[in-house]
């Protein structure tokens, strides 16, 4: 029997949750899947309760459970309390503590969608790009860091962008992989874009050299090209399709996911699976707690819904059940519901609807 670990955290977190845990139980009886969820503590919520926004309870359990899922951390009530005691410094250690370097962004457009975004048709449809994001390393973890007093006077904030070889190495490899796979599934060539600052950071002049050398040793069977983050920013929105894999450090791929998100129509359906190298996971979409909507029955449910199917597909291997989940998200897409993120109010035939509402709509169609 596996356990999964559920941490709903702050802010649209437990709505989001309560959607998600719904369809979670419905696919586990509709395909006798097995699972136990259990639930817990992280984010400002776990200070509040304990002092710590990552308990050490919370740290075990996870470590004991074969997947987490994840609501969302932070918001203004934590923003001036200590800094390693803030929602995101939990979301960092469990990351980083469990080993999650791989971070797997889905931009997927689902058809029903390509007038909700703000970028012409003609250049998001049918996209479907898959952006490998380091997790563990980088700038967000680099020592030495934090806020000092110069002799002058002033203060002076710095971070530290560090990549060893080995960390370079064994997200590379995560990508190629998976480019094949896709590759494979859509009978078509394969191919990987490496992010960096080359031309400036030597931290990603390493990665550079260093996807060049995975790539000739081991993957002369995928093509492997290059750009800086800054074009790369620019290129998502003027022609996004010349993608299928990107693969990056942990900050330009915090970045260039949310600006992907968009080419989908909102962050709302950007689910996101965290791994380590023995493929257990923590899933969770790639948005954050939304304090602007918090409990107001208003935030997309379905990237955290998306982000069980991929828990099912990577960490238990149950693609029928993803698949049943993801196709149940586009029927009811069909069916003209849109949570307020998604909804062109120029189109005609479509429904408005809040968190709880898509999240059931979404259930009904597993169970029917
Ligand atoms: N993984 C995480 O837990 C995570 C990710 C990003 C940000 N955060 C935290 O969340 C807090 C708010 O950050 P932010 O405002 O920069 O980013 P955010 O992603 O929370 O919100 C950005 C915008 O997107 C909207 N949005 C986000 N999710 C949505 C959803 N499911 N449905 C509809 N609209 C949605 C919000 O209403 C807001 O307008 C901060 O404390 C930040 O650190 C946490
Ligand atoms: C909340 C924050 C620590 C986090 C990150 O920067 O990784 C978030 O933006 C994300 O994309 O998951
Ligand atoms: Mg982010």
């Amino acid at each position: 029997m596996a356990t999964i670990l559920t941490l709903a955290g702050d802010g649209i977190g437990p709505e989001i949750m309560t959607q998600a845990v719904d369809v979670l139980n419905a696919v586990n009886n509709k395909f006798e899947l097995g699972l136990t969820l259990e639930s817990g503590l992280i984010g400002g919520v776990a200070f509040d309760a304990t002092g710590e926004p990552l308990p050490e309870e919370t740290l075990e359990r996870a470590r004991a459970a074969d997947a987490v899922l994840l609501g969302a951390v932070g918001g203004p009530k934590w923003d001036a309390i200590e800094r390693s005691k803030r929602p995101e410094r939990g979301l960092l250690k469990i990351r980083s503590e469990l080993g999650l370097f791989a971070n797997l962004r889905v931009a997927k457009l689902y058809p029903q969608l390509v007038n909700a975004s703000s970028i012409k048709p003609e250049i998001i449809s049918g996209l479907d790009l898959l952006i490998v994001r380091e997790l563990t390393g980088g700038i967000y973890f680099g020592e030495p860091r934090g806020i000092r007093t110069l002799e002058n006077g002033e203060q002076q904030g710095y971070n530290t962008m560090v990549y060893s070889t080995s960390e370079i190495q064994r997200i590379g490899k995560v990508a190629f992989e998976l480019a094949k796979t896709r590759a494979q599934a859509a009978g078509r060539p394969a191919k990987v874009c490496s992010i960096d600052k080359a031309n400036v950071l030597e931290v990603t002049e390493l990665w550079k050299q260093t996807m060049i050398e995975i790539q000739q040793a081991d993957y002369n069977d995928v093509a492997l090209s290059h750009m800086y983050a800054d074009n790369a920013c620019m290129q998502l929105i003027k022609d996004p399709k010349q993608f299928d894999v990107m693969v990056t450090g942990n900050m330009f791929g915090d970045i260039l996911s949310d600006e992907a998100a968009m080419l989908t129509g909102s962050i709302g359906m950007l689910p996101s699976a965290s791994l380590d190298e023995a493929g257990k996971g923590m899933y969770e979409p790639c948005h954050g707690s939304a304090p602007d909507i918090a409990g107001q029955d208003k935030a997309n449910p379905l990237a955290t819904i998306l982000s069980v199917a991929m828990m099912l597909r990577y960490t238990f291997k149950k693609e029928e059940a993803a698949q049943a989940i993801e196709q149940a998200v586009s029927d009811v897409l069909d069916d003209g519901l849109r949570t307020i993120d998604i909804l062109d109010r120029s189109e005609t035939g479509l429904k408005q609807v809040g968190c709880q509402e898509m999240g059931q709509a979404v259930l009904a169609k597993l169970v029917q």
